[in-house]
C-alpha cells in the first residue's frame, strides 16, 4: 500500500497504519495456548507427545536426544555448512563476549562498601523455531550467550521435521555452542515444559527465543504464573523498516523488504522516503523479485502488509520510525550518521547502502533476537547481560556505622518501624 498523504492523515488513521497485522489474528489463541499448558501441566510428557503429533504430524517416543545423537545428526552437515555456522560462532562471539560484564566496588561513604555482581542463570530455555523455515542462526544467537555465561544447564527446544528428527545443521550449531540438553518438541507445548517441567524435561529459569504468535503467547502466560520462569521479550513476526532517500538502490531495498517478507504471512514490512519516485521505482521492483522466491506465496501475504510512505522529509520518516519502533531499521540514505541521533527506538539498526539485514540474521555478530510488536520502546535486543542475574553485596566497618547510623535511625523512626533502628543502634551501644 502506498501512502503519498502522510502529512494529512489524522493521528487515528496515521495510527490504524502503523498497527502490526497480528491485530487480525485468531481470538482464541490464548484461550487454545492456556489449554496446552493446563494439559502439560496435568498430564507432562504425554501431553508434549500428543501435541507435537497433532500440530508436527509426527509420533515420537521420546522427546530427548542423548550426547551421541546430537553429535551423529551434526556430524551429517555439509562442509560447506559447517564452515559458515563455524565463520557466524566466532563474530557472535566475539561480539557478544566483548559484552562481558564486570564487578563493581564503591566505598559510597567512608567505612561502606558496596558491591555488584553478576551470577549465570543456572538453567535456561533456548526456543529455536521450527515451523516455517529451519533456523539455525538462532541457534547460535540463544547458544553463544549462554555458553560465554556459562549457565550450567543450557537447554533447546525446537519442533520436529516430518521425520521426527532436528535438522543436521541445527544439531551443529547446538553443538558448537555446548548445549547440554535437546529436545525435539516446539510450540506453546515445549514452552511448558520447560517453564513447568515433565519427567523428561527438568523445569528451566528462563525461557529465551523468538516464535509465532503461540510460542510468544505461552511464554507470556507461564511467565505470569508466581512460580513460573522469567522470559526475555515478546519475539514474534519479523519486522523491518527502511528509511530510504534518492541515493538508495531501488533493488536493494526490494530484496531486503522480501527477505524479511519471506518469514511468514504475518512479517511486516515497511518503506519510507520523501521521494515518490524511489517508492514507486521499489514497487516495481518487489513485483519483479518476488516472482523467482521459492516462498513467494508467503512474501506476497506478508507484503499485503507492508506499507510505502512518502513524507516531507527525512526528519519526519525518522519521527515515524520511533513511533512504530521496529524490530529491524535499516537506513539507505546518503547521510545515515546524521539521522542515527534521531533513532533510538528500534531493537537493531542497519547503516548504510552495504549493510543488508540479513547480514544481521546470520553473522555480523549482532544478535537477531529482537523485540518486535512495539516493544522496542521498552525492551532491548538480546545480550550476555541477560543470562545472568545481577546481586549486590555491602560491608559496613565499625566507623562507617557510627557515620550513617543517624541516617539510619532518622529514616528507621520515620517510616516508624523501630526495630529497624534499634538494629542499628545496637551495635553502637557495645562501642560506647
Ligand atoms: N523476533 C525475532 O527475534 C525472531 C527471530 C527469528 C524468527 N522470528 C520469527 O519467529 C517465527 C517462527 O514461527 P514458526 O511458525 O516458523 O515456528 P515456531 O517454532 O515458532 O512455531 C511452530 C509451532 O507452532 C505450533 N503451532 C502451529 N499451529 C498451531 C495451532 N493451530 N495451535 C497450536 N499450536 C500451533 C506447533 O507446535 C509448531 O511446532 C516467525 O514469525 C519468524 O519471523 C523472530
Ligand atoms: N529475521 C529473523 C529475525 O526477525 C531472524 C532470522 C533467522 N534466519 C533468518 N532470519
Ligand atoms: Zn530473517
Amino acid at each position: 500500500m502506498i501512502i503519498n498523504d502522510w502529512s494529512q492523515l489524522s493521528a487515528a488513521a496515521q495510527h490504524e497504519l502503523l498497527q502490526r497485522p497480528l491485530r487480525q489474528d485468531s481470538p482464541t489463541v490464548e484461550q487454545d495456548v492456556a489449554a496446552i499448558i493446563a494439559a502439560v501441566d496435568k498430564q507432562g510428557d504425554a501431553a508434549v507427545l500428543e501435541f507435537t503429533q497433532r500440530f508436527d504430524g509426527v509420533r515420537l517416543d521420546s522427546l530427548r536426544y542423548s550426547p551421541e545423537q546430537v553429535a551423529a545428526q551434526a556430524a551429517k552437515t555439509p562442509v560447506a555448512v559447517q564452515q559458515a555456522i563455524d565463520r557466524a560462532y566466532q563474530n557472535i562471539q566475539r561480539f557478544h563476549q566483548a559484552q562481558t560484564p564486570q564487578s563493581i566496588r564503591v566505598e559510597t561513604t567512608p567505612g561502606v562498601f558496596c558491591e555488584q555482581h553478576y551470577a549465570p542463570l543456572q538453567a535456561v530455555g533456548l526456543y529455536v523455531p521450527g515451523g516455517s523455515a529451519v533456523l539455525p542462526s538462532t541457534a547460535l544467537m540463544l547458544g553463544v550467550p549462554a555458553q560465554i555465561a556459562l549457565n550450567p544447564r543450557r537447554v533447546l527446544v525446537s519442533p520436529p521435521n516430518p521425520t521426527g528428527e532436528l535438522e543436521p545443521a541445527l544439531m551443529y550449531a547446538a553443538q558448537r555452542c555446548g548445549i547440554t540438553e535437546v529436545y525435539r518438541c516446539g510450540g506453546a507445548q515445549a514452552i511448558a515444559a520447560l517453564a513447568l517441567g515433565t519427567a523428561s524435561i527438568a523445569p528451566v529459569q528462563k525461557i529465551f527465543g523468538p516464535g509465532n504468535r503461540y510460542v510468544t503467547a505461552a511464554k507470556q502466560q507461564v511467565s505470569q504464573r508466581p512460580d513460573g520462569p522469567v522470559i526475555d521479550m515478546p519475539a514474534g513476526p519479523s519486522e523491518l523498516l527502511i528509511i530510504a532517500d534518492e541515493s538508495a538502490q531501488p533493488a536493494y531495498i526490494a530484496a531486503d523488504l522480501l527477505s524479511q517478507a519471506e518469514h511468514g504471512a504475518d512479517s511486516q514490512v515497511i518503506v519510507i522516503s520523501p521521494s515518490a519516485e524511489l517508492l514507486a521505482k521499489v514497487g516495481e521492483q518487489l513485483a519483479q523479485q518476488v516472482r523467482s522466491l521459492p516462498r513467494a506465496a508467503l512474501a506476497r501475504q506478508a507484503l499485503q502488509y507492508s506499507r510505502m510512505i512518502c513524507t516531507d522529509s527525512l526528519q519526519q520518516a525518522c519521527s515515524i520510525s520511533q513511533r512504530y519502533a521496529p524490530e529491524h531499521l535499516s537506513l539507505q540514505v546518503e547521510d545515515p550518521q546524521a539521522l542515527l541521533p534521531m533513532l533510538t527506538v528500534a531493537g537493531s539498526i542497519f547503516i548504510g547502502h552495504t549493510t543488508p539485514e540479513a547480514g544481521g540474521d546470520y553473522a555480523t555478530g549482532t544478535n537477531h533476537v529482537l523485540p518486535t510488536y512495539g516493544s522496542a520502546n521498552r525492551y532491548s535486543s538480546l545480550g550476555l547481560l541477560d543470562f545472568y542475574r545481577r546481586y549486590t553485596t555491602q560491608e559496613v566497618t565499625l566507623a562507617g556505622l557510627q557515620s550513617l547510623a543517624p541516617t539510619l535511625i532518622t529514616l528507621a523512626q520515620t517510616e516508624g518501624l523501630d526495630a529497624h533502628a534499634r538494629a542499628v543502634a545496637i551495635r553502637l551501644e557495645d562501642t560506647l
